[in-house]
């Protein structure tokens, strides 16, 4: 299987906080992998540290072997990887057709050389993102008069639309109708068919159970253990952590 995305022992704190302590993480090509664990445990800023959205104290990312630390999100973005947010981070006032297109932004401008098709290949892109997602009917209304799993499937709408081949997604399907889930849950597996690599947050560990082949477990920004979802999941020890029983540390 092949490596996409590779993190060696990253590591930021914030101010007294270490929020990320030393992860090491790989990304493999149709491989879904889950980041699991509690609140605060380093997820989200793990993520950040991979996008470029915050810097590393220390520690080490590579993508297909290219060092991307000290990257801008938008270079990160340029090698590959496409990023959703647990707040989503839709242009509100834009429409749905609109929000899309902007994810397809690396295409050239019309005027250059070849910019027409291009341009066409844009509108084509987004057409089939809103069409994987449902959205073609809604492709005129604006992001902020949607429902809240329109919201959602808008944000996987930009993504595919991208075509990026590491999709790291915050919590996709948190909030979502058992019908919406399924749905999503359909668009992952044809993604990870065509070989794109996903790392998933995720809290619902049905959700992670059904979609996932790995799991990193984190705490405290380590990774505890790591393994396929079973065996993880099996595990009373990281059950304790995960719900909240810590067992107390010795004094
Ligand atoms: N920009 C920041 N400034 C200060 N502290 C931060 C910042 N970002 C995150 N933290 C802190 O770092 C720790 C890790 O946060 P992070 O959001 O990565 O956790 P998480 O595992 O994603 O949590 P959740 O599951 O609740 O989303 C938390 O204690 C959080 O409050």
């Amino acid at each position: 299987m092949t490596e996409v995305l590779r993190t060696e022992s990253l590591a930021r704190a914030f101010g007294g906080l270490q929020a990320v302590a030393g992860v090491s993480l790989s990304l493999h090509a149709g491989q879904v992998t889950a980041l699991v664990g509690p609140n605060g445990a380093g997820k989200t800023t793990t993520f950040n540290l991979i996008t470029g959205n915050l810097r590393a104290d220390s520690g080490a990312a590579q993508i297909r072997g290219r060092p991307i630390m000290g990257m801008k999100p938008w270079q990160v973005a340029r090698l590959g990887v496409a990023r959703s947010f647990q707040d989503l981070r839709l242009f509100t006032h834009m429409t749905v057709r609109e929000n899309v297109l902007a994810a397809t932004e690396t295409a050239s401008w019309f005027w250059q050389p070849g910019g027409t098709r291009a341009r066409a290949q844009r509108q084509q892109r987004a057409d089939a993102a809103m069409e994987a997602t449902g959205l073609t009917a809604l492709a005129d209304a604006r992001a902020v008069d949607l429902a809240y799993a329109e919201r959602k499937f808008l944000s996987m709408a930009r993504i595919l639309a991208a075509e990026a081949d590491i999709w790291l997604l915050d919590e996709p399907a948190s909030g979502l109708d058992l019908a919406s889930r399924l749905r999503f849950g359909q668009l992952l597996k044809d993604a990870q068919a065509r070989g794109v690599a996903i790392c998933l947050i995720e809290h619902n560990l049905d959700v992670v159970v059904e979609l996932s082949n790995r799991i990193a477990f984190l705490d405290q920004g380590k990774v505890l253990a790591e393994g396929d979802p079973e065996t993880i999941l099996r595990d009373p020890a990281l059950a304790a952590i995960y719900f909240g029983d810590r067992p107390q540390e010795a004094a």
